[in-house]
């Protein structure tokens, strides 16, 4: 039998590990998320400002804070954490800063996150003082490590306390235009009957309603397990929660096995209404689930993300400055290598597929980039972020004639003949697997030039020209730089240049030809192509003047002189 796996067992520690459904045992029967689809965004909810800021080895300082949160507003978030007042005086002042008449919209709700301790509850309070549209978040770890190890709390314990500071919250808040948020930390691995209980009772102590909901966000603190896990947590929460309408369900994925947003959208169908993340996923360790990602996953799939993500280079510019990190070139929707190929078959589905919209676009009589989506290997236009085409197609040694005639075209308005396109990738895969690099647009069209154009435009000959003599009958006299005069007659101009050739004892067979404008306009530019077979061998050439006639005539001669 065929050993189709011959891996061998490792000598990793993997044994030290237990499996997450061995650690916290989800009783859902019935799932129904695996049967949903998304169709509309969740409420976003960036926490940029204070769990990425947390996870930065320099913290924003004030500016940075202003300019992260201004980006914020001006992508159309409509609920953003700003902040953890009692952790530190910066904080605080950004607060403060956020509590000036004018400077939170009056549409944005800003968020405040503070620990289960009534000292810090009330820094807390003392920071938004005068502020309208706040919503107050307590956070307390709730699973058996932390419980043990962290907080020396058993379960009835920890209730009390956070029930106690969530009751001094209520209380320090009164009737003020204040919501209630609360996170057990870790929620992913707590006994959901636990989680259950303490969410239970703090809808009930906050008196919860449809008018003045409360959230609840679960996070996924250390993501530890497949993304249907949390799915499954999820869903049996959303359907457990007391006054459910009066709930707002929210999720906080992090991404620790690199699933964060496969848990986030699975989270969305499972029930959850609100996500919190960080734009390109800053945060702890590998970061919280990306909200960039998760918007423009909407958006490829036809979903309003409601979210501005049209300038998304502008949106990495502000988020690299702030946080001091770099966003990776292959990040989706936002690296620079993203929209880019450089493999040859891809750029030549690319190249056919950008040609294919244009003339989808033009026949449906809509800009192209208002016309359907369905280029190969793009999974949205780069222009619906702000990217222009220039980057799709860049070449090297595994590009082919595809990517080397759609850069040719897009730059110079060359449309090579495919047998041309051939010929010449073959003359760049030799340039190239030399060097082992990249090749631009602008080496390509060196390239083109040095082996198709010159030195050959004029070639041999030092004048010429041609008359028709009778309808039909062309005649081509030139002179050779040797001072030898060349004659020949035919049914065109190209045939008498061939029929002088020839008595010049030089053999022209010409096989295709072609020519196009190169500019739009009048006087513009003409280039042509010629394949001809010279005394036996085959080679392109090319040539571009103003006449076509010129252009064709020096295109052959270029032929001619790649062979003799
Ligand atoms: C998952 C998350 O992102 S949670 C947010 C994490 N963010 C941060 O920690 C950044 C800001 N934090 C801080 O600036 C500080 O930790 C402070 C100001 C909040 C507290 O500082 P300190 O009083 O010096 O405490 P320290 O940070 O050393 O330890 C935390 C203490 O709070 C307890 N604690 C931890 N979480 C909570 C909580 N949610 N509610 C109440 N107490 C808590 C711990 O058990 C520990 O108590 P102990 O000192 O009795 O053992
Ligand atoms: C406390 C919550 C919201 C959090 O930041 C986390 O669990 O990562």
């Amino acid at each position: 039998m065929y050993d189709w796996n011959r891996q061998r067992p490792s000598n990793m520690p993997y044994h030290r590990y237990r499996p997450a459904h061995e650690r916290v045992e989800v009783p859902l029967t019935g799932r129904a998320w695996p049967g949903r689809r998304i169709t509309e965004a969740p409420l976003w909810v960036p926490v940029d400002l204070r769990d990425g800021n947390q996870a930065l080895a320099e913290p924003m300082d004030p500016e940075r804070k202003r300019r992260m949160f201004e980006l914020l507003v001006g992508m159309g978030f409509k609920e953003i954490e700003v902040g953890y007042p009692s952790s530190s005086q910066l904080d605080f002042d950004f607060i403060r800063h956020l509590a000036t008449p004018g400077v939170v919209p009056e549409d944005v709700t800003v968020v405040v996150f503070t620990p289960a301790r009534h000292e810090l509850i009330e820094r807390t309070f003392a920071s938004i003082e005068g502020m309208s549209r706040v919503v107050v978040h307590l956070y307390t770890a709730t699973a058996p490590t932390w419980r043990d190890v962290v907080l020396g709390q058993d379960r009835p314990a920890l209730h009390a306390m956070i029930r106690d500071a969530a009751g001094h919250i209520a209380r320090l808040a009164g009737d003020r235009d204040i919501r209630f948020q609360f996170s057990p930390e870790v929620f992913n691995l707590t006994e959901p009957d636990y989680v259950l209980e303490i969410c239970n009772d703090l809808t009930a102590l906050w008196d919860a309603s449809p008018d003045r909901p409360v959230t609840h966000n679960l996070p996924a603190t250390v993501e530890v397990a497949t993304p249907n896990v949390y799915a499954d947590q999820i869903e049996y929460m959303h359907r457990h929660l007391d006054r459910r309408d009066a709930v707002i369900l929210s999720v906080h994925p992090h991404n620790d096995r690199g699933t964060g947003v496969a848990c986030a959208e699975l989270a969305v169908l499972a029930g959850a209404q609100r996500v919190e993340g960080c734009l390109f996923g800053n945060g702890e360790r590998t970061g919280n689930v990306d909200l960039v990602t998760l918007a423009l996953n909407l958006h490829a799939q036809g979903v309003d993300p409601m979210i501005d993500l049209s300038d998304i280079d502008e949106v990495r510019r502000v988020v690299e400055h702030c946080n001091r990190l770099p966003v990776p070139e292959r990040h989706p929707y936002a690296g620079d290598l993203v929209y880019t190929a450089f493999s040859g078959t891809h750029q030549d589905a690319i190249n056919k597929g950008m040609a294919h919209h244009a003339k989808r676009a033009a026949d449906l009589g809509v800009p192209p980039e208002q016309a359907p989506w369905e280029v190969p290997y793009l999974p949205i236009d780069p222009a619906d972020v702000g990217r222009g085409y220039q980057a799709v197609i860049r070449v090297n040694s595994q590009s082919g004639k595809g990517g080397i005639a759609y850069l040719l075209q897009t730059r110079y308005g060359l449309e090579l003949p495919r047998r041309l396109q051939i010929d010449f990738s073959s003359a760049v895969q030799r340039a190239t697997d030399g060097s082992g690099e990249e090749i631009t647009a602008e080496q390509l069209w060196e390239l083109f030039h040095a082996t198709y154009l010159a030195p050959g435009e004029i070639g041999a000959l030092a004048d010429w020209s041609t008359v028709e003599t009778d309808p039909g009958a062309h005649e081509f006299t030139g002179t050779l730089r040797n001072g030898r005069r060349l004659s020949g007659t035919g049914n065109g101009p190209l045939s008498a240049l061939t029929a002088a050739l020839a008595g010049d004892g030089i053999d022209v067979d010409i096989l295709h030809y072609a020519e196009h404008a190169l500019d739009p306009g009048r006087g513009s530019r003409a280039i042509a192509y010629v394949e001809a077979r010279v005394n036996g061998a085959t080679r392109w050439g090319a040539a571009q003047d103003t006449s076509v006639l010129t252009a064709s005539v020096h295109a052959v001669l270029a032929a001619v002189h790649r062979v003799i």
